[in-house]
């Protein structure tokens, strides 16, 4: 099936979803509460006052070590930014198939608008449209001009809300990369913020309609991202879920947060010291719901090895091998369906594969 055979308009009215979109009961097992996460309050470390700056890392530090998931508030974005990015969001993905389908992604890209990964996978399909961009270091407005190319110049305005939404998840990442070096109490706080100073990212925007089933259908399958760490806006309709404590629980949604999720390759930047959040997104029979999804990514290239201060003494060791964010991305795009234990099978491939050339 190609995108354009999933059509979310006829889906959405039906009382029996097609079986392609029905998980396996162990993978909706129902969210057991609120998880209840740290707000941290970005604006003392953003203003540079380090007894706030130390408070914010303590907390973000124990919610790392434990789920890998925390909330930041006051995080600098310009007001009504994040409320026009997700509204921009609507206005793409209400446009006709026709349109939407000008901007389809082409198989073996990244970017792209996709309908239920239908192109991607036979079962267990995602309840949900994307939009996903890759974005480079250059040309500096990627996501501007690869929208505005395709849709065409009446539709500029969305390449444009994006760009400035991008750009100002760039800028917060790299903060918070000096944050997550803080807490891990590096004796140069800026190691991660240096190492991520040269990276790119993935930009994604979820929309996901109402679906009769809800409790057979998944927005977004149990996963870890793969990435370094993923800065998320959800709208104000509940969803996302983290597996913590041995059971699903819901990520509230609070206006004027973001949600920030450590990834695979931020974990195996730790040393395993923090955890790559476990995470779904569930859907519901009434509202569509909408999250915009930042992915930060190291520069391709670049030898993902933890600070040698977190290999030291007789106990500690590597949890990881040495690799590439290139090895690991294409590893998950060329058949391996991203899960929850993406990097431990990742680590055997290389390892088993160390004679062949894999980069
Ligand atoms: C590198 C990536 C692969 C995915 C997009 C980015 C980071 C998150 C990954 C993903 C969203 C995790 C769940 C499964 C997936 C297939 C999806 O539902 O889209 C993943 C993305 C992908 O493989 O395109
Ligand atoms: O929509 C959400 O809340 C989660 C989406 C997600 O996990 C993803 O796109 O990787
Ligand atoms: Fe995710």
């Amino acid at each position: 099936m190609s995108s354009s055979d999933v059509n979310f308009s006829l889906l959405q009215s039906q009382t029996n979803v097609p079986v392609e979109f029905v998980w396996p009961e162990k993978d909706v097992t129902p969210s057991e509460g609120d998880l209840d996460l740290p707000i941290v309050d970005l604006s003392g470390f953003l203003k540079g006052n380090e007894a706030e700056t130390q408070l914010a890392a303590k907390a973000v530090r124990e919610a790392c070590m434990a789920h890998g998931t925390f909330l930041v508030v006051n995080h600098g974005f310009k007001s009504g930014l994040a409320e026009k990015a997700l509204e921009t969001s609507s206005l793409f993905f209400e446009l006709s198939k026709d349109e939407k389908l000008k901007v389809c992604r082409i198989p073996g890209n990244i970017s792209g608008y996709t309908a239920g990964h239908s192109q991607r996978f036979s079962s267990n399909l995602s309840w949900n449209e994307t939009l996903t961009l890759a974005l480079k270091k250059s040309p500096p407005q990627v996501v501007e001009e690869f929208l505005t190319s395709r849709l065409g110049n009446d539709r500029q305005e969305i390449g444009q809300v994006f760009q400035e939404f991008c750009d100002a998840m760039n800028g917060l990442v790299l903060e918070l990369m000096e944050l997550l070096g803080i807490g891990m109490g590096l004796k140069d706080r800026t190691y991660y913020r240096r190492f991520f100073e040269d990276g790119n990212a993935i930009f994604r925007c979820n929309y996901y309609p109402p679906c009769k089933q809800p409790d057979k259908t998944l927005g977004v399958g149990p996963h870890n991202d793969p990435t370094a760490i993923t800065v998320l806006l959800q709208d104000d309709v509940v969803g996302l879920e983290v597996f913590a404590g041995g059971r699903w629980q819901t990520v509230r949604p609070r206006p004027g947060a973001l949600v920030v999720n450590v990834g695979d390759t931020f974990m195996a930047l730790s040393n395993g010291n923090y955890k790559s959040c476990y995470h779904r997104a569930v859907v519901n029979m009434e509202k569509v719901r909408r999250s915009l999804v930042f992915f930060s990514c190291p520069r391709e290239d670049k030898v993902i090895e933890p600070p040698p201060e977190l290999v030291e003494g007789e106990e500690a060791t590597r949890k990881y091998p040495d690799f590439t964010w290139a090895q690991l991305h294409r590893f998950t795009q060329s058949g391996y369906r991203v899960d929850n234990t993406t990097l431990h099978n990742f680590s055997s491939w290389l390892t088993s594969n160390s004679d062949k050339k894999t980069s």
